[in-house]
């Protein structure tokens, strides 16, 4: 059963200690149509405000669905539309996700994925549906005027990687994802 993006708020049991939260439950996302079994953690840390990672995604046979959250400092999460033939090709919605809000960010498989950052020393945990393959790489322009993310940068701009900075725009970019009949339910900030 595939779904659309969707912002998941994760609940957090405090007490004198602290908190706790299930920050992934089968049964309890399954509920809410996702429905999915991730293969892989990954974890990353950007040292810098403003590092921005993707527009990303993996193509056949290893394309992921991401279910992404903030472990410390805060991004903004976006999920861009790139499924061939979608009434919303090209658009976004973001959410921003933080280690104090808790919130994680589901994105299907379809949607680039990328994240700016907020503070310094911020790290990023999601699962992912199937495995890492180099050769599955794809991805798309930070920068594309077409989807025109109005990133949140500091005066000093974007630090990027040098793969992302060759990334191109959608003008040149040819998909390998066909739309599925799911519409994209949520556009724009989600909160
Ligand atoms: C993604 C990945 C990378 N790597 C290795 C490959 C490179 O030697 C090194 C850094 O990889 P990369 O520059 O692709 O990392 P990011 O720029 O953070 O890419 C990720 O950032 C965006 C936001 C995503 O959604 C994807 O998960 C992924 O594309 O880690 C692995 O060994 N396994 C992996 O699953």
């Amino acid at each position: 059963m595939s779904t659309t993006v969707q912002l998941i708020e994760t609940r957090r049991f405090g007490d004198d200690r602290g908190w706790f939260s299930e920050t992934w439950s089968r049964p309890r996302f399954a509920a809410q149509g996702i429905d999915l079994d991730f293969v892989q953690d990954n974890q990353s840390c950007s040292i810098h405000v403003g590092t921005i990672r993707g527009i990303h995604f993996q193509r056949a046979p290893h394309a992921q669905a991401k279910l992404v959250r903030c472990v410390r400092g805060s991004i903004v999460d976006y999920a861009v539309d790139l499924r061939k033939g979608s009434p919303t090709w090209g658009q976004v919605a973001f959410a921003t996700l933080s280690a104090a809000n808790g919130r994680q960010l589901f994105v299907p498989v379809g949607y680039g994925h990328a994240f700016v950052t907020l503070e310094p020393d911020t790290e990023v945990a999601y699962k992912v549906s199937d495995v890492y393959a180099g050769d599955c790489d794809g991805g798309v322009a930070w920068d594309c005027p077409e989807i025109g993310i109005g990133w949140p940068l500091p005066p000093s701009g974007p630090v990027l990687s040098d793969k992302d900075k060759a990334l191109p725009p959608l003008a040149d970019f040819d998909s390998p994802f066909a739309y599925d009949g799911v519409p994209m339910a949520a556009k724009g900030d989600l909160g």
